[in-house]
């Protein structure tokens, strides 16, 4: 067992699986991450979730030996990306960096593969509106020969993660606009035929993570159809509650996933 100083406080770094950060948009979704810490914490006072400031952003720092840190990143590609490599930044120059990323929150899913309260994990964390149109269409960024606009996460965890936690497997798009048309939701569908989701977060979250060498994951809870606007018919509470449930059963994996695993 490796201990390390982080905060003042003794942790047994390397018991536990990786270090983790989890980046989700809003306060909301943090606290539905946290809530599945929350049993320990009530049973072990001491280990309640203790906030670390860093700059433009705080952290929540939970779980057994104090090894996830959860941060409200923001809305939106840019801002998510910009607190996702604030944090990874500040790890890495404490000289106790992440291990794995986790972009987590709701998101809007096609229908009918990902219908209200399901998960979906990411075996492709993509761009959608990162492009040009054209007057033959959209172009990604990759045809206009700059950057990335898919990231990877490691297969065997997206497995893992999917069989213990009945995520359906699928690409996540990342949009900067919310889709709010059948048309759309068609196009985008057309263009991604694997695509189960949309959320605002999970491309900017990858590519901060694949700036410092680190794998990331995400892990979304389906609170609305993707297509015509309609906010009074969001499921939110629904799909913070699968959320939490979902981040529950996730752990387990997470502190059982090696370093070989790692190294895929
Ligand atoms: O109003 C609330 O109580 C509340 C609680 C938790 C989250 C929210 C949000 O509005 C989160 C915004 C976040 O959700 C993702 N999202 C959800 N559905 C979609 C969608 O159809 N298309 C794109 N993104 C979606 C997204 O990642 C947003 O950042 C409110």
């Amino acid at each position: 067992m490796v201990l390390q100083a982080q905060e003042g406080r003794l942790i047994a770094a390397a018991a536990a699986g990786p270090r983790v950060l989890v980046a989700t948009a809003v306060p909301a979704e943090r606290d539905a991450v946290a809530g599945a810490f929350g049993t320990r914490a009530q049973e072990v006072p001491h280990e309640a979730p203790h906030e670390v400031p860093l700059p433009g952003v705080t952290l929540h720092r939970v779980g057994d030996q104090y090894q996830y840190d959860l941060l409200a990143a923001g809305v939106g590609p840019a801002r998510a990306a910009a607190s996702t490599a604030t944090a990874l930044t500040a790890a890495t120059l404490r000289g106790t960096p992440y291990g794995l990323v986790v972009s987590a929150g709701i998101a809007g899913g096609f229908a009918p593969d990902a219908p209200l309260g399901s998960l979906v994990v990411a075996d492709a964390v993509t761009a959608a509106d990162l492009g040009a149109e054209t007057p033959d269409g959209f172009l990604p960024v990759t045809e206009l020969g700059f950057g990335t606009v898919h990231h990877r996460p490691p297969e065997s965890l997206v497995r893992d993660v999917a069989a213990a936690t009945g995520a359906l497997v699928g690409t996540i798009l990342t949009v900067s606009t919310v889709t709010g048309s059948a048309e759309r939701a068609a196009e985008l569908r057309a263009r991604h035929p694997r695509a189960l989701a949309e959320a605002m977060e999970g491309f900017g979250v990858a590519e901060a993570a694949a700036a410092h060498g680190t794998p990331v994951l995400e892990l979304r809870a389906v609170s609305n159809p993707v297509g015509p606007r309609d906010r009074a018919a969001w499921r939110i509470g629904d799909a913070l509650a699968a959320l939490t449930e979902g981040f529950g059963k996730l752990v387990p994996v997470l502190e059982s996933w090696t370093s070989h695993d790692r190294a895929e």
